[in-house]
């Protein structure tokens, strides 16, 4: 991945890719070169204002964020009151997908797509300029501009949305979960992260990204649950672009080549005592998933590694962070901690094969007092 990266910058086809990605002409599945590179540009290195992930980044740390947020905990707070057992899986999983919407169809539901190109005829704003655009907007704006290469087209703007929306939603409806699952496997962790957050979050009205930044426990705690359950496990299959040579093997042009990020991250030879979650490892240490450490890659690495760490990770931490400053989970019927099935689904990502389902133990808490 360091040394050879470019030679296996391609993806692997496959047929579903082609289907549901317009000839795979999204980020994620087209081949590497000029197309790749300045459909990248557009949505993450251009200057701010212009990006195409823009309304992505607006969604993410502005008001949206906390209304969304705090929509996630009034369900589950209406849910735990009537003492309902509540399914975390499936509440995590409609948050995070109305802030996606938010971020890629704006207010407009997506049935109205053509009301975008309406719009866009009506207003005389520069791309960027508007507060209100989603990313249908930038991209529909991006294409009018002109001034491209590869000239895009509704197709292309389609395709762009599927990444957003396969490559936003489960990812971090899976790391919560995992986290969540994790967290109730092991108390002392719990404790240890809800008493970091209730520290920090204790008289706050509102809280912003800048407090989620403080939560230095709360960041390792996502790092080990992103190692041990990275949700792409497999990463997305890569295909040689030329003759390559490794140790003496020679890779012919072609070859499909899958990366096991989750058997990575539990090699013994990198990892102590590997099978155990405990978050303290990445405390003082410089190990992060920016591609630069191979021997933890759950973005991946090199030229392909994701283009949403920031949105992902920010889809992790407020909805975690707000979990375990609101409630006291606990598992039901009496089962104990080492109880919690932790089977995976086999597939591209790597959820839990059965929802998880806690219980709110604050409500018996008060009222014992
Ligand atoms: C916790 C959240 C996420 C995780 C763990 C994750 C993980 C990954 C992984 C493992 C890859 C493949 C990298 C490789 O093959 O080397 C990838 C690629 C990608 N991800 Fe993410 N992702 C997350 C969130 C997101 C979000 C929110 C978006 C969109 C806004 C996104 C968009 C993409 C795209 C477009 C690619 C393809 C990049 C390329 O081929 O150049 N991801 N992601």
């Amino acid at each position: 991945m360091k040394t050879h990266d470019v030679s296996f910058a391609n993806r692997a086809k496959f047929l579903s890719a082609k289907i549901f990605c317009y000839y795979c002409s999204d980020i994620g599945c087209c081949k590497y070169g000029d197309y790749w590179r300045q459909m990248r540009k557009i949505c993450m290195t251009t200057p701010p204002p212009l990006r195409a992930y823009r309304p992505i980044w607006r969604t993410t740390f502005g008001s949206i964020w906390q209304d969304k947020a705090s929509v996630l905990v009034t369900t589950i707070k209406a849910l735990a009151s009537a003492g309902d057992l509540i399914n975390l899986t499936e509440n995590l999983a409609s948050h995070t997908s109305s802030m996606v919407c938010r971020a890629a169809f704006g207010r407009v539901s997506k049935d109205n797509y053509e009301a975008h190109i309406d719009n866009l005829a009506k207003t005389e704003t520069a791309i960027g300029e508007s507060d209100q655009e989603d990313l249908i907007d930038v991209l529909l704006r991006v294409k009018e501009s002109g001034d491209l290469h590869f000239p895009i087209t509704n197709s292309i703007i389609k395709a762009v949305i599927i990444d957003v929306f396969s490559g936003g939603i489960e990812t971090s409806t899976t790391t919560v979960e995992w986290a969540m699952s994790e967290l109730i496997r092991n108390p002392r962790v719990m404790v240890k992260a809800q008493s970091e957050i209730r520290k920090a979050f204790i008289a706050k009205r509102t809280i912003e990204e800048t407090d989620i930044q403080e939560l230095k426990y709360l960041k390792s705690v996502i790092k080990e649950t992103l190692r041990l359950h990275p949700p792409i496990p497999m990463l997305i299959p890569g295909e040689c672009r030329r003759e390559t040579e490794i140790d003496g093997y020679i890779i012919p042009i072609k070859t499909r080549v899958i990366i096991n990020a989750w058997a990575i991250g539990r090699d013994l030879e990198y990892w102590d005592d590997p099978e155990c979650f405990r978050p303290e490892r990445f405390e003082n240490s410089s190990i992060d998933f920016n591609g630069t450490h191979f021997e933890y890659i759950p973005f991946g690495a090199g030229r392909r590694i994701c283009s949403g760490i920031s949105f992902g990770l920010a889809n992790v931490e407020l909805p975690l962070a707000l979990l375990l400053y609101h409630f006291d989970w606990k598992l039901p019927n009496g089962l104990k901690p080492c109880d919690l099935d932790v089977t995976e689904t086999m597939g591209v990502t790597a959820p839990r094969k059965n929802h998880l389902h806690l219980y709110d133990a604050s409500l018996d808490a008060s009222a014992e007092t």
